[in-house]
């Protein structure tokens, strides 16, 4: 069925459906992720392919992030030495939200930024009241109650976010004004990116100034949490699992050497790692359905459907599905090892749409390649310098508890708690 609708179906399927938020609100139809599949859709996929998200916008990034997962790590060995307890989603949520503000703007989430950091709150605001008006939007006639309810918040929410992300733009426009009206430089950030798209008067289309703000919150909705909090459930997975956390150790070890910490470079070589992201992402896809509509009416399988039907992709059950995956419920990498008896699975997974975190078609998600090189690299960080020790009853060798919060990702019911161990200082030679 999936396949019908991500492969011989696409482009029938490639509209989510319509924003119940006010097209002037955060979360309206201005936004990139609820876009109708039109001109503006197919332009700025274009400018995410092959400028915003491209592998050479990830490439100029690199030397970001790789400072922000060595933040994290000197975080990490700071409450080592004092003894002292980490809440491990945190941190993970800071690294997320400063690299993706960074290679937004060119400024990141911190005590001593105030802007950045306001934005945060803003973007985490209209998160939980996108959550609010989505579900009084489901009580058919009492829907009026949750706008009446919630507007005043929104719109204030909306323009609070709007001035500030004004300011910011303009003064990009102020630096590329003295740069000569020049926004290529070595250094553009993504907000240079749609600056340059904005200005362009030859551009194939037009985009509006509340466009740019609506896509710059679209990318951090959909490109943070999403990753923070895949992150988080890997790193429990591994706390869970010793033997993992020690087979991918080894791994490292032998790939990188015991002198320097591992970089993102060296990702291709650490396949070990690589599988643990995947595993976790099969276990635990943050997004657990993926809405679409279908535009016209088709048939799929023996089922007729209707033009304007909504579609829910049901990804949590197809990463769970006995008849496609051996043991399903269980963490197990080795089954996306390619050297594996158990590689089949994988082959089958790219081919017939059995792992599918990432969506499908032309709507897939187009942060993909950002979020594996954040996520691979971060987590082999830690595996290779820390070891977590969990806090709480059950003394040595107790559990993170692996509840799913009642949420609009899926993310991790209770907080992981741990005592940081330094295994590897990669700071101190
Ligand atoms: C673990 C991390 C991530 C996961 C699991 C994830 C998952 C998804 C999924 C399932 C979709 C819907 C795809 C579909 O309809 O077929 C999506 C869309 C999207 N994602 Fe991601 N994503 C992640 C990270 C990111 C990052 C880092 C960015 C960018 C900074 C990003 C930007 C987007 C955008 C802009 C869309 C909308 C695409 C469209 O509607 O055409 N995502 N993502």
């Amino acid at each position: 069925m999936v396949e019908a609708i991500f492969k011989t179906h696409d482009a029938n399927f490639a509209a989510r459906p319509v924003s119940p938020f006010d097209d002037g609100l955060l979360f309206g139809n201005n936004g990139f992720i609820t876009a109708p599949y039109g001109d503006y859709w197919r332009f700025m996929k274009k400018l995410c392919v092959t400028e915003l998200l491209s592998p050479r916008q990830i490439e100029r990034s690199r030397g970001l992030r790789h400072e922000e997962i060595t933040r994290f790590l000197r975080k990490l060995i700071r409450s080592a030495a004092k003894t002292e307890v980490v809440d491990v989603g945190a941190l993970l949520t800071q690294l997320t939200n400063n690299t993706i503000c960074r290679m937004v703007m060119s400024t990141s989430c911190s005590e001593e930024n105030d802007e950045a950091e306001r934005i945060k709150d803003l973007v985490k605001r209209s998160f939980q009241l996108a959550g609010k008006i989505s579900l009084s939007n489901s009580l058919g006639p009492l829907r009026k109650i949750g706008f009446w309810l919630y507007s005043k918040e929104a719109n204030e929410v909306t323009s609070t976010y709007n001035e500030l992300l004004e300011k910011l733009l303009k003064e990009h426009e102020k630096k590329a004004k003295n740069n000569g009206g020049e926004f290529d430089r070595e250094d553009k950030d993504l907000m240079d990116i749609l600056l340059e798209a904005f200005h362009d008067e030859k551009a194939e289309f037009r985009i509006t100034r509340g466009q740019m703000k609506s896509f710059i919150l679209d990318l951090f909705i959909a490109g943070t949490s999403t990753s923070s909090e895949t992150m988080q459930w890997a790193v429990a997975e591994l706390i869970n699992n010793p033997e993992i956390y020690k087979a991918a150790r080894d791994e490292i070890e032998s790939v990188v050497g015991t002198s320097r910490l591992v970089e993102e470079t060296d990702i291709p070589n650490l396949n070990y790692v690589q599988a643990i992201v995947k595993e976790t992402l099969r276990l635990h896809p943050n997004a657990a359905f993926i809405p679409r509509v279908c535009h016209q009416d088709c048939k799929i399988n023996r089922f007729d459907i209707p033009g304007n039907t909504p579609v829910a992709v049901n990804v949590y059950a197809i990463s769970r599905d006995p008849a496609v995956w051996e043991n399903p419920t269980e963490f197990c990498p080795e089954r996306f090892l390619v050297s594996s008896s158990k590689s089949t699975q994988t082959n089958k997974g790219q081919i017939s749409f059995d792992f599918i975190p990432f969506g499908g078609g032309r709507r897939t998600c187009p942060g993909k390649n950002l979020a594996y090189a954040l996520m691979n690299t971060t987590i082999a960080s830690i595996i290779q310098c820390i070891d977590l020790k969990v806090i709480g009853e059950g003394g040595k060798g107790a559990k993170i508890g692996m509840e799913e919060a009642v949420s609009m990702s899926l993310s991790m019911a209770s907080p992981i708690q741990c005592l940081p161990l330094v295994y590897f200082n990669p700071f101190e030679a």
